[in-house]
């Protein structure tokens, strides 16, 4: 966090003391074999609603990212940890950071696990960027919101995918939603 927070060039100490009080999640994923593997996905294209995901897979691999208008493979290393920006955290930098879009497919003889460590702020945190950061640009690029309202949203409305901060923005500042 404080090495995002440098790389913003704001308070080095921002991000870092945002989410010491946190309520992170760890999730294992198992995927079983297919027998058709190339008519499904184990996980369909979304981006972490998350802050930060540290994600460990196994040795079959699977997991894909949208980069250059491509899937590219991303090649398991048993040693090494795969890092993705989520929606949180592009609130957090006001749009500066995109959050990444990955999915996970499957194979037709061996079951894969991965395990995810998602980085989340204390529910009831408001999720604002740091004023320097919002100085510098000019304007917000997202609403104040609380990661619980976020976390709510993925949980009984909507399913992540593509598009989830682009519509929880609307919700959000929607009368409808009961936020305001
Ligand atoms: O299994 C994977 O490699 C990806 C899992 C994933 O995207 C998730 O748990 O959010
Ligand atoms: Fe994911």
């Amino acid at each position: 966090m404080e090495l995002l927070a440098i790389s913003l060039g704001v308070d080095r100490g921002y991000y870092r003391s945002f989410f010491e009080d946190g309520c992170s999640i760890m999730r294992c994923n198992f995927y079983p074999p297919c027998q058709e593997p190339g008519l499904t996905l184990g996980t369909g294209p979304h981006r972490d609603p998350t802050a930060l995901t540290i994600l460990h897979q196994d040795q079959v691999g699977g997991l894909e990212v949208f980069s250059d208008n491509v899937w590219q493979t991303v090649r398991p290393r048993q040693n090494a940890l795969v890092i993705n920006i989520g929606d949180t955290f592009m609130a957090l930098s006001n749009g500066t950071y995109k959050s990444c879009l990955h999915r996970a497919v499957v194979t037709k003889y061996e079951e894969r696990k991965s395990l995810a460590f998602f980085l989340c702020p204390k529910e009831d945190k408001v999720v604002r960027p740091p004023p320097d950061l919002v100085c510098n640009q000019g304007r917000r690029m997202y609403p104040d919101f609380t990661w619980s309202d976020l976390l709510h949203f993925t949980q009984k409305y909507y399913r992540a995918d593509d598009a989830t901060l682009q519509n929880f923005t609307k919700w959000i500042i929607s009368p409808k939603s009961g936020n305001l």
